[in-house]
């Protein structure tokens, strides 16, 4: 397969153990799994943990399906910095002969994709991209910006891989704040801080580090280079299994990036800047119980206290 990222093999041997256990459910497709009660249920208590700290600073709340308009990810150079992962809806057009013939192809496994054409939708790449367009629609921004809350929702990334903590389909818990170049600095900054507190207060061995993001190719690198020079991404890494720690959080300070792009204005009339943190809800559940064991009932008084209270 085209892309396909071997585990190794403590990655291997973590995946095959939540199986085992009813926690992760195999599709056959590497990085699409099912997610089990005791999963679901600790990344359900850990979205309402950030839900909370987000109502505390009075966010707004906003939802959105997990596929976006296909002129939104043109427009924004997605497929400039990551070809490789972007997802595309292709939907049948044709006739009933056609109609035949691809069903046909498709009983045998064969290639059917000459009848398939591009649809107006992909698949979401990151859960704060329908924001900007939604906050730009509203007009000039209120004085202190925005802070958004688009909550959790899936997430689709092509990248194959038998490591359990890199899927294809998973859920971002993103929170966006829109406003004024240092306001927007500070929140995030402020957030970085807040989320490492949180996730060492679950026990996790969490630490951030200045990070970039996987841009494609020769020209990627540089861009990658310049990300992490002008730090505009910061991730905090835990260990899951593997060679070195993962990512379970980011934050990303795009500049003016989305507001020049949807045209988002502050109060008074400056382009907008914006800044997102994303949690990889999979990835923090899979470091909860690489730490703490597979049995919840089993992990210390203080976390289960801090997931599982009221
Ligand atoms: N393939 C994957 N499988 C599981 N979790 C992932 C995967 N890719 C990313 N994540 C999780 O999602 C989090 C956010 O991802 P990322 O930083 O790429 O998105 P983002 O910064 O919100 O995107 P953008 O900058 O485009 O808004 C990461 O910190 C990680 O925990
Ligand atoms: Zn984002």
């Amino acid at each position: 397969m085209a892309g396909y990222r071997e585990a190794t093999p403590d990655q291997a041997q973590y995946l095959d153990e939540l199986v085992e256990a009813g926690l992760l459910i195999p599709s056959g497709v590497p990085g699409v799994y099912g997610r089990g009660t005791t999963f679901e249920d600790i990344r359900t208590r850990f979205d309402d943990h950030v839900s909370r700290a987000a109502a505390f600073e009075g966010a707004e709340s906003l939802r959105f399906p997990p596929v976006l308009p296909r002129r939104q990810l043109e427009a924004s150079g997605y497929l400039k910095s990551f070809p490789h992962l972007t997802g595309v809806v292709y939907a049948f057009e044709g006739s009933e002969i056609q109609a035949q013939e691809q069903a046909r192809l498709a009983c045998d496994h064969e290639d059917w994709s000459e009848h398939q054409h591009m649809s107006d939708l992909v698949l979401m790449p990151a859960v704060c991209y329908p924001v900007y367009p939604a906050i730009a629609r509203r007009g000039p921004l209120p004085a202190g910006g925005v802070i958004i809350d688009p909550g959790a929702s899936y997430a689709f990334r092509r990248e194959p891989s038998g490591d359990p903590a890199r899927l294809q389909m998973f859920h971002m818990r993103e929170l966006v704040r829109i406003a004024e170049p240092d306001t927007v600095q500070a929140w995030r900054d402020g957030w970085r801080d807040r989320a490492l507190e949180l996730l060492r207060g679950l026990g996790l061995d969490a630490r951030f580090d200045v990070a970039s993001d996987p841009f494609f190719g020769r020209s990627g690198r540089m861009m990658a280079a310049s990300q992490r020079e002008q730090e505009l991404k910061f991730e905090i890494l835990a260990p899951i299994a593997g060679p070195e720690p993962t990512a379970i959080a980011s934050f990303n300070y795009h500049q003016e990036h989305f507001g020049a792009l949807h045209g988002i204005t502050t109060a008074t009339g400056e382009t907008a800047h914006t800044a997102c943190l994303g949690f990889g809800q999979e990835r923090i559940v899979l470091a909860l119980l690489k730490t703490h064991g597979l049995d919840p009932a089993g992990w210390p008084a203080e976390v289960r206290d801090a997931l599982w209270r009221a």
